[in-house]
């Protein structure tokens, strides 16, 4: 049986070993330190404008210290995107634990997380990352894709059950949500920082569901 490929929802946890030691613990924490640190300022200021001596600053360690971590700031993208997407597998978790049909589900996970876009600087630093992606000389997960192969699985469901609307297509209806979602959010984030993104969704998400729904 062929390993599982890895996606970018694939959870992205580094194991760790039961009982592991005080001092792996504390450089766990100042591992997490560094990479909030640096969310911050790629959020901020962007990639480019973002020295590790500034995240250096910003977490009041050394620069060695931080490269001791994260030996780029190439390493530091990386590690923040992977972040990013390693939110989305514990949401969906929660949302489907709620018992929702595969529409509902849907739904909730995606407003659930315009909630992450609006209050979460590691989903926040992600997004703006994967923008600057072309001058980041790293191999960053590929946008969007794991969310449209996540939705449209989700629809393929729905529509087993009947419950989307005939003509509407899986594939189609979840790139067309993933688009607006990545639209909603990014006019969020130039007109108030992200400040109204979950308002600013749901107005959409109530036309979307209702125009797909059977
Ligand atoms: C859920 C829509 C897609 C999502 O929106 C912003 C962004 C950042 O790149 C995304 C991604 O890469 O999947």
């Amino acid at each position: 049986m062929p390993e599982p490929q890895p996606t970018a929802f694939t959870p992205h946890r580094t194991p760790v070993r039961r009982g592991s030691d005080p001092k792996q613990e504390r450089s766990a924490r100042t591992r997490l330190r560094v990479l909030m640190g640096a969310a911050q300022l790629f959020t901020e200021r962007g990639f480019r404008h973002t020295s590790v001596k500034d995240v250096a600053d910003r977490v009041e360690m050394t620069k060695g210290a931080v490269y001791f971590h994260y030996p780029t700031k190439e390493a530091l993208a990386v590690a923040i995107v992977e972040e990013h997407y390693a939110r989305w597998p514990k949401v969906l978790d929660e949302v489907v634990e709620e018992g929702f049909g595969p529409l509902g589900t849907a739904a909730r996970v995606l407003e659930r997380a315009a909630t992450a876009f609006r209050d979460d600087v590691i989903v926040q630093a992600g997004a703006r990352l994967q923008l600057e992606r072309p001058h980041i000389d790293a191999e960053l997960p590929t946008p969007y894709v794991d969310w449209v192969s996540l939705l449209e699985s989700m629809l393929t469901s729905a529509e087993e059950l009947g419950e989307l609307r005939p003509g509407v297509t899986p594939g189609r209806a979840a790139r067309s949500l993933v688009s607006a979602f990545f639209g909603s959010q990014h006019v969020s984030d130039v007109l108030s920082g992200r400040a109204d993104v979950v308002e600013r969704w749901r107005d959409l998400s109530d036309l979307l569901f209702r125009a797909i729904r059977a």
